[in-house]
This record gives structure tokens, sequence and C-alpha cells, in this order.
């Protein structure tokens, strides 16, 4: 789905949740504002035009304080609190109780609670990706701190004793697509401990309350873990740069936050927080303060992304050689990991097209699937000029005798020639000048 539909699929949503805000239901436009702003935060991950950006970011930031309006309403609402029924603007406006307008629905004590909290406690709790140090290509210096950081205290935590303390926060910022979270997810497969794995919508969207509360009991079940890992993506979204725009709750999200990270009061003790931004210059300066380590992910370099076609390509039948390999690193400059991912998507594709539009077919032997000892007859492509050539279509083929084409450096550079690097040479400047400031360059 091209980012276009992102943005088109996020204006509808945002304008069913305004009708239903206009229509006083409450919780069905709150739920409907906050699943906008996934699809916005999505089309402004693909958007080129910084103007766009712009007005996409303004836009999501009002979509986000009206839903955490919402949420505060109905959750005084929920708790019988007389409050001003909200007017459809940003604000609750005083004379809606005179007019009786408040919409305070008398509902008992809502037995939803303890559900959500389940329900929270599970999309939040350990997950164990398959992701081997190996299937991440290249960033061999942020293995090597983060093996230092979590998985040396878990295994030698003798070592870890007096002044040497494990590093408590790190933080993985670059532009999209790098690996920042595919580097947590090695870091969730490798270690034995729990990994809390959390993304802004856990903290905003599942919880119709105190989200601060969320971010604090997270904390404790962390500690009560013991050497655990919290990841939290995209941690921008949640402890942006102090501003006045922000809401209450955002306030309140973020000096929880705070205070969890100085471990404040608690023993924090065993817990590392792990998180990762694109936008590393938009967080709040006293959290990134508190992330001891900020380490730059960079664009792969010519030998990751060979190991990244390699990886992505994986067993996938081909006749790519070496020299293969070496060239589409070279046409691939400025491209991310994520890019590659889909170059290498796409050139999987190429031989299901090849079948798709050949007019010609031809016999050929080779190893059976199930017993590679045996040789049986398949039919496969070929040119309308082959010796052997049938004319035919795919569909007049029986499924189990068609032997597909292997991908060839020629289907790899078509898919390169469509796929455009997401990252742009400004974008690079922005971490480049961060990195200087305040990071860490791998
Ligand atoms: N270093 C890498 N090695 C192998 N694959 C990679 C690498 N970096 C990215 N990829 C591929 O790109 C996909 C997206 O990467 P990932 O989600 O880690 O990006 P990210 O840096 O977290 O991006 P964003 O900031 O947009 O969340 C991964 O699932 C993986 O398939």
């Amino acid at each position: 789905m091209g980012d276009v539909n992102f943005l088109q699929k996020a204006i509808q949503i945002v304008q069913q949740a305004t009708e239903q805000d206009n229509a006083k239901n409450y919780a069905e436009a709150h739920r409907l504002y906050i699943l906008s702003l996934d699809w916005f935060t999505t089309a402004l991950k693909y958007e080129k035009s910084e103007r766009s950006k712009a007005t996409i970011k303004a836009k999501t930031m009002e979509y986000l304080q009206r839903a955490e309006q919402l949420k505060e309403y109905l959750e005084k609402t929920k708790n019988k609190k007389p409050v001003a029924a909200m007017n459809g603007t940003s604000k609750p406006s005083a004379n809606n109780t005179k007019k009786g307008g408040s919409a305070d629905d008398d509902e008992d004590v809502d037995p939803e609670d303890k559900k959500r909290n389940d329900s929270l406690s599970s999309s939040i709790l350990t997950e164990k990706p398959n992701v081997k140090w190996d299937d991440v290509a290249g960033l061999h210096q942020a293995k090597e701190y983060l093996k230092e950081a979590v998985i040396f205290p878990i295994k030698f935590p003798q070592m870890f004793t007096g002044k040497r303390k494990p590093w408590k926060g790190i933080l993985l910022y670059g532009p999209p697509g790098t690996g920042k979270s595919y580097l947590a997810k090695a870091v969730a497969t490798e270690i034995s401990s729990t990994f809390f794995s959390i993304s802004p919508s856990d903290i905003v969207t599942k919880w119709l309350g105190d989200s601060e509360k969320l971010v604090k009991q997270l904390f404790e079940m962390a500690r009560a873990a013991n050497n655990s890992v919290i990841f939290v993506d995209e941690i921008d979204s949640l402890c942006s740069s102090r501003n006045d725009q922000e809401s209450e709750s955002s306030r309140r999200i973020k000096t929880e936050f705070l205070i969890q990270l100085d471990g404040v009061g608690n023993d924090s003790d065993g817990v590392l927080i792990l998180a990762a931004t694109n936008i590393p210059w938009g967080l709040d300066l006293a959290i990134r303060r508190r992330f001891e380590k900020r380490i730059y992910i960079p664009l792969p370099d010519p030998h990751a992304r060979i190991k990244m076609f390699q990886i992505h390509i994986g067993n996938t039948p081909n006749t790519l050689t070496p020299q293969d390999f070496k060239r589409m690193a070279e046409m691939t400059e400025g491209y991310s990991g994520a890019d590659i991912q889909i170059v290498c998507k796409d050139a999987i594709m190429q031989p299901i097209r090849t079948v798709q539009t050949a007019t010609h077919f031809k016999n050929i032997r080779g190893p059976s699937r199930e017993d590679p000892n045996v040789i049986v007859e398949y039919i496969t492509p070929c040119s309308p000029g082959d010796r052997d050539a049938m004319e035919m279509t795919w569909m007049e083929i029986d499924g189990s005798k068609l032997k597909e084409p292997e991908i060839t450096i020629n289907d790899c550079v078509k898919s390169i020639r469509t796929v455009k690097p997401s990252v742009s040479s400004k974008d690079l400047d922005k971490y480049i000048e961060f990195t200087r400031d305040y990071g860490q360059e791998v």
C-alpha cells in the first residue's frame, strides 16, 4: 500500500472520529482518534515533502490532544465526577453544564478495568522474536554495546559489583528502517530473562485512564522480574520535548518516565531501558540525558548491504554470484535495511511475474522435490525462440509440474530500479549533527 493510501486512510478514520465526537459518542471517538494516529504516524514515515510532514505532525498533535481530552473526560465520567460535557471543541466549555448538557451517564463502576489491565499486561509482556545477532547485518559496535549492557550483566553478574554497574539506559537512534527495532528483537531473542516491549499506542490507546500509572506498573513488573529489559519503540511519541501545547496527560506520562528512569525510591537495578527513535532531537532534554548511551544506527555500509541481500534473498532459488551481490550493494548506496528488504521481497516475486507473463514453456528434468535423488520431469517458462518452446500459458500447467525460474541478477536490478531509498541526504545531516552534539558513532 503506498504512502498516499496511509494518509487517505488516516483522514478517513479521523473524519469518522470527528463525527462520533460531534455526536457525543466519546468512547468511540477516542478509539477512532487513536486509530487514526497509527495511520498518520505511518504516513509520516513515508512522506518525503517536509511541508506535508509538518502539516501531518501538526494535525497528529491536534488529534492526540483531542484523544487525551476525551480520555480524561471518559475517565472522570467513569469515576462519577460531574464534569462539563465536551462541546466538540478542543476544550470542555463551562457553560455546557448550565445547559444541563453534562453527559454524566451514571455508569456503574466499570468492571472492564481489570480486563483492560490484563489485556494491557499481556500486550506488553515478554515476546521472543526469532532474530539472531547474525540476522542483523553490520552494526557490529552497536551489537557489542548491547552485549556489554545486557548479556554480560546477566551471564557474569560477579563482574558488576561496586563501582562497575551495568548501563541503565540505551537510546538507539537513526533514520527509519536502519535496524533499531530489529536489534531490540535480537536482544529479546538472545537474553534468557524477561523482555518487555511497548509502543506508544500501548500506553495511550489501551488504557482509558491515567497512563502514567501504567508506566509505573510496567517498571514495577520489570523490577519484579529482575534482570529484565524494557524496550520502548518510538519513544519520541511519548516523551517529546516540553511545549505549552502538550496535554496534561502527556506531561504526566513524561514525569512518570523521568521518575522511573531515575529509579527514584525504587531499586531499579537489573532493569535496562532500551529505547528507539528516529527523531532524537525531539526528545525531552531531561529524558535524553537519562539515556547514558546514545547510539547512532546509521544507514548500512556496502559490506552490510551485501549481507542484507544475502539474508533477505535467503535460500530462495537464485543464480546470484558474489559479484552480483557486490553489484547490488554498489547500486543501493543510501538505502536503509528496510529499503533493501523491500527490494529483496520484490525481486523474490519476479519469477512469479515471469511465469504469469510467459507465452512459451519447455520440458526440463530435475531432482524431485520429495527426493533429490530421483530425477523427474518439470515444465518451466522459456523464450519463444527456444528450441523446445511450446506455446502455452501458466493456466494450462499442472501445479506440481511447474518449476519456477530462479532469481537472476536482472530480476534484482529491475527491483532496485523500482524501489527508491526512503531516507534523504538532508535527513542524514540532522542525524550527523545530533551525533556530533549528543550521540555516539558506532
Ligand atoms: N541491519 C539490518 N540487517 C538486516 N535487516 C535489517 C537491518 N536493518 C533493517 N532491516 C530490515 O528492515 C526491517 C525494518 O527494520 P527496523 O524495524 O529495525 O527499522 P527501525 O530502525 O526500527 O525503523 P523505524 O525507526 O522506522 O521503526 C527489519 O524487519 C529488517 O527486515
